[in-house]
């Protein structure tokens, strides 16, 4: 169209005023960004920390974890931060020289006065607990458990950090803070802020059943479906984070990987006819030797019985390396004769259906690891598990000393027996079929904390897990500040164009650009 007559010429304001605009514009987008990030910015974090000292039967570890302080009640965010392997002994090893139980102590403590800033020393809380090995201590002479204990305390108060206590737990509550630590970790725990909305979506994501193997004793925990739970001691409630669990567990003294070999070979010696304590053993390479004294072998709880009919006082051991021996020999060890329940693992034991997915820990995941059977994705077949096992037990011991010279021997010579006594305990102790086998997952670390019972006993004792759901905020921070830019230029937009349909700017008309 042409431009009527006596129409002053065009002036460009109506552009510069849409640059300007626009400058306006992105200088508000670029403030209100700026605000929203500094604005809502999490506050500087106040690490906390914590010790917690693992005083198993075949070794000590220490532990330091932490946590932003302002976040004490989530879930999942309480991590590992050091471990460090106390040299030496078991504390109850050192029944002999009490005061060098306390004495082992001191390096690792020292370690954790390096981890922990120094302003923070006397507010960290240090807790040492004790298992199987202390227990069998305590039931052999109940005096010189406490003496052992007195020592360690010693160690632990003339530290600067906050000393809460020594003390042996139960074999129930290892059980139990295992399954916290890892379905903590795994964030079992943890239902996601939008569901909070709606409470009767909530995921019934289910918890995963811990099993941890040690030296003198192993554990089995896990939620069956089969209510209520028939034998009371085998009985847990939790109510975590708003939610009832009722869980099983039952704690094996003496069938820990240590003292099942030592049943396993009282049995063996019952069994045989060895006039001179030489003895065929199948769990042990082909050439392996070993000499034990008798009395060493019969000094503790789990044997009670036997010693004094013998002629010789010590044992000499030879392997042959033969799995399938070695299998039917520890088996003798679970006595499946009788059970007062409706259903059992071994020596009347009640054990309920085995229920979703496992979590196995501590030996269970040092010795599949060595033998290359921990996958993190898919569990190997139990097939090839025992195939495995069965190939590396029939190894002459003088091959797998050549291949392995690094790892301590005591370990090296004992993965065949282990392995072989893992095969036994989950198939013909837990009844693991090659089905359910699949739902076990061998784990060392869950991220950067090693799975075990400390952390959730850290936990429980720091109050660090609530019974009810402590309110949390939707969105995270990011969400809420890339939702609150998204909706302000939204309302921008709308605005805009809003004001450009009804008051065109002349620029914009037809024929004037
Ligand atoms: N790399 C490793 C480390 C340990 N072990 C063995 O694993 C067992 C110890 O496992 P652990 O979980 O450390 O047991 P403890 O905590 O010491 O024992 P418990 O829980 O029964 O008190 C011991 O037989 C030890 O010889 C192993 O075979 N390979
Ligand atoms: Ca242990």
């Amino acid at each position: 169209m042409d431009e009527p007559k006596g129409t002053k010429p065009r002036t460009s304001w109506p552009r510069k005023a849409l640059l300007f605009l626009g400058f306006l514009f992105a200088l508000a987008v670029i403030a209100l960004v700026a605000m929203a990030v500094s604005q809502n910015k999490p506050l500087p974090k106040n690490i906390k920390y914590g010790i917690v000292l693992d005083a198993g039967s075949s070794h000590t570890n220490l532990y330091v974890y932490a946590w932003p302080a302002e976040k004490e009640n989530d879930t999942g965010v309480v991590h590992q931060v050091e471990v460090c392997k106390v040299e030496g002994l078991g504390i109850s090893g050192y029944s002999q020289d009490t005061e060098k139980a306390g004495l082992s102590l001191q390096q690792c403590m020292k370690r954790a006065q390096e981890v922990v800033p120094e302003q923070q020393h006397g507010e960290t809380p240090v807790y040492l607990g004790a298992t199987a090995g202390m227990r069998l201590l305590s039931l052999q002479n109940r005096s010189i458990a406490d003496r052992v204990l007195s020592a360690v305390e010693k160690t632990l108060h003339s530290s600067p950090f906050n000393f809460q206590g020594a003390r042996v737990i139960s074999g129930q509550e290892e059980g139990a803070y295992g399954w916290i630590t890892i379905n903590y970790l795994l964030g079992n725990f943890r239902q996601p802020g939008w569901l909070n909305f709606l409470p009767h979506l909530r995921s019934s994501r289910g918890t995963s059943g811990a099993l941890d193997l040690g030296g003198a004793s192993t554990q089995i925990t896990f939620v069956p479906d089969q209510e209520p739970i028939e034998s009371q001691e085998n009985s847990l409630h939790f109510r975590l984070y708003g939610k009832n669990y009722n869980v099983y567990t039952h704690s094996f003294l003496c069938y820990g990987k240590d003292q099942a070999l030592r049943l396993k070979l009282a049995s063996d010696l019952q069994a045989s006819s060895t006039r001179n304590g030489s003895l065929l053993d199948p769990c042990f390479h082909p050439g392996y030797l070993r000499i034990m004294n008798i009395s060493d072998l019969y000094m503790n709880p789990c044997i009670a019985n036997g010693e004094q009919q013998l002629p010789f006082t010590q044992l000499h051991l030879q392997g042959n390396g033969d799995y399938q021996r070695c299998r039917m020999t520890i088996q003798k060890i679970f006595n499946t004769s009788h059970c007062p329940y409706s259903s059992c693992s071994f020596n009347g034991i009640f054990l309920p259906p085995l229920q979703g997915e496992f979590g196995a820990f501590s030996a269970f995941y040092f010795v599949m690891n060595f033998l290359n059977l921990t996958t993190e994705k898919n569990p190997v077949p139990l097939d090839k598990v025992t195939s495995t096992v069965e190939r590396f037990c029939s190894r002459p011991w003088h091959e797998v000393k050549a291949e392995f010279p690094k790892i301590k021997e005591k370990y090296l010579s004992e993965y065949c027996f282990s392995g072989t006594y893992i095969l036994s305990l989950l198939e013909n102790g837990y009844g693991f079929t090659t089905e359910k086998w699949q739902s076990i997952q061998f784990l060392g670390k869950i991220g950067s904390s090693d799975a075990g019972w400390t952390l959730g006993y850290m936990l429980n004792l720091t109050n660090m897990i609530p019974a009810e759901k402590p309110p949390t905020r939707p969105l995270s921070h990011a969400s809420y500040v890339g939702l609150m830019v998204f909706c302000s230029l939204v309302l921008v937009a709308v605005l805009l164009l809003g004001w450009l349909t009804f008051h065109k700017p002349k620029c914009l008309q037809k024929g004037l650009i």
